[in-house]
């Protein structure tokens, strides 16, 4: 220390005697919380029943892998019967270290059929006895002008996205309360909390969706049932490739954004996450479409304009 100066000597000390010591301990007391939350979700998930709709795909199938990896006892349902049964098998090749695994079902429904959901919803108390986590899933993406899309269409989307899971989740609910335990789990979208053209359809379905469950979830407290929204961005699916088109038919393009978006791993990491930590509504997405968010219910004016630009340039580009 010889040859330093007073106030050198005060800025050492303090660096090594407050500064650090508090960064190395803020780092270790966060991730010993990181640890324990961990250890938390994966208890609350281990031996539940958790079903998953729409699990023959995308987010649904990476869903099912990281609840099946964690020991849930999956129920798996979606209309491709050769689709869950690939997946079953996929899951049971999967090794097991300290985690007991369940063998998953599956239930095979159209959820646009709201008949067959209520059969479904008793096929899956019949198979497993009670559902602890219900992870609306499925759903399907549209792309077209208001003025062309036949009502069929819309009514399609709206029975897939919105009618289809409010029905699943109303026929497992009693059995939920009577258990004393239980979790609904809506996959919305960005465009459940703001609307972009050219998807009138989609848009309102999760709108609608957000809408339902945000109501569930305060009507659900005093019976102790948790309800999680989770609004994603662009994640690498089959959803535009699924899409539905103004006459019903498929749009069958992989949009570059769906393309670029998050990878469905990362998304079901954090739809894991979300349900341990029984988080009540997360927004999964960057920057700009979190802006936009915050835009539309601070500044709606200044949003809408950006949306009107936004549709005259995409006319502009169909019609070119
Ligand atoms: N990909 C994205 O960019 C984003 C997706 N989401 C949401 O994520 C969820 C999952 O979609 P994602 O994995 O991306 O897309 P995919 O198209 O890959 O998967 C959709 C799943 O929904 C099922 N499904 C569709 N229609 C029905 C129906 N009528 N009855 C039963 N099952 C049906 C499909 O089953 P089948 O194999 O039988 O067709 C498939 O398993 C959707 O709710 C979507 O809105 C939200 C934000 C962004
Ligand atoms: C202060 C600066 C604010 C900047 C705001 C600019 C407004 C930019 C608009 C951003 C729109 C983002 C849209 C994101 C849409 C999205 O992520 O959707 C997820 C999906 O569900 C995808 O479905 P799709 O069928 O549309 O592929």
């Amino acid at each position: 220390m010889k040859g330093l100066t007073g106030s050198k000597r005060t800025v050492m000390d303090l660096t090594s005697w407050v500064i650090l010591p508090f960064l190395f301990g803020s780092i270790g007391i966060y991730g010993l919380f990181r640890l324990l939350q961990r250890l938390r979700s994966s208890a609350y998930v281990q031996d539940a029943v958790v079903v998953i709709t729409g699990a023959t795909s995308g987010l649904g199938k990476e869903c099912a892998k990281v609840f099946y990896k964690a020991g849930a006892q999956l129920v798996l349902c979606g209309r491709n019967e050769e689709g869950l049964k690939d997946l079953i098998n996929e899951l049971c090749r999967i090794r097991s270290g300290s985690i007991q695994f369940h063998k998953p079902h599956m239930v095979i429904f159209d959820l646009s059929d709201v008949e067959a959901v209520t059969s479904a919803a008793e096929e899956i108390l019949h198979l497993v006895g009670k559902v602890d986590i219900l992870i609306n899933n499925a759903g399907i993406s549209y792309r077209g002008n208001i003025l062309n899309t036949k009502i069929s269409v819309d009514r399609m989307i709206m029975d897939t996205n919105y009618f289809g899971p409010v029905a699943l989740t109303k026929a497992l609910l009693p059995s939920m309360i009577k258990n004393k335990r239980g979790h609904v789990v809506a996959i919305s979208s960005v465009q459940g909390k703001i609307s972009i053209p050219f998807r009138s359809a989609y848009s309102a379905s999760k709108h609608a969706t957000q809408a339902f469950f945000d109501c569930l979830r305060a009507e659900m407290v005093s019976h102790d049932i948790a309800v999680t929204v989770i609004s994603p961005g662009y994640i690498q699916t089959n959803l535009s490739l699924n899409a539905v088109t103004e006459d019903g038919s498929k749009y069958g393009v992989m949009d570059k954004t769906t393309a670029e978006g998050r990878s469905s791993e990362e998304v079901a990491q954090i739809v894991f996450r979300a349900v341990g930590e029984r988080r009540k509504d997360v927004l999964v997405a960057g920057l700009v479409p979190t802006l936009a968010v915050y835009l539309r219910a601070l500044a709606p004016k200044i949003f809408f304009s950006l949306m009107a630009a936004r549709a005259k340039k995409e006319r502009k580009l169909k019609n070119a």
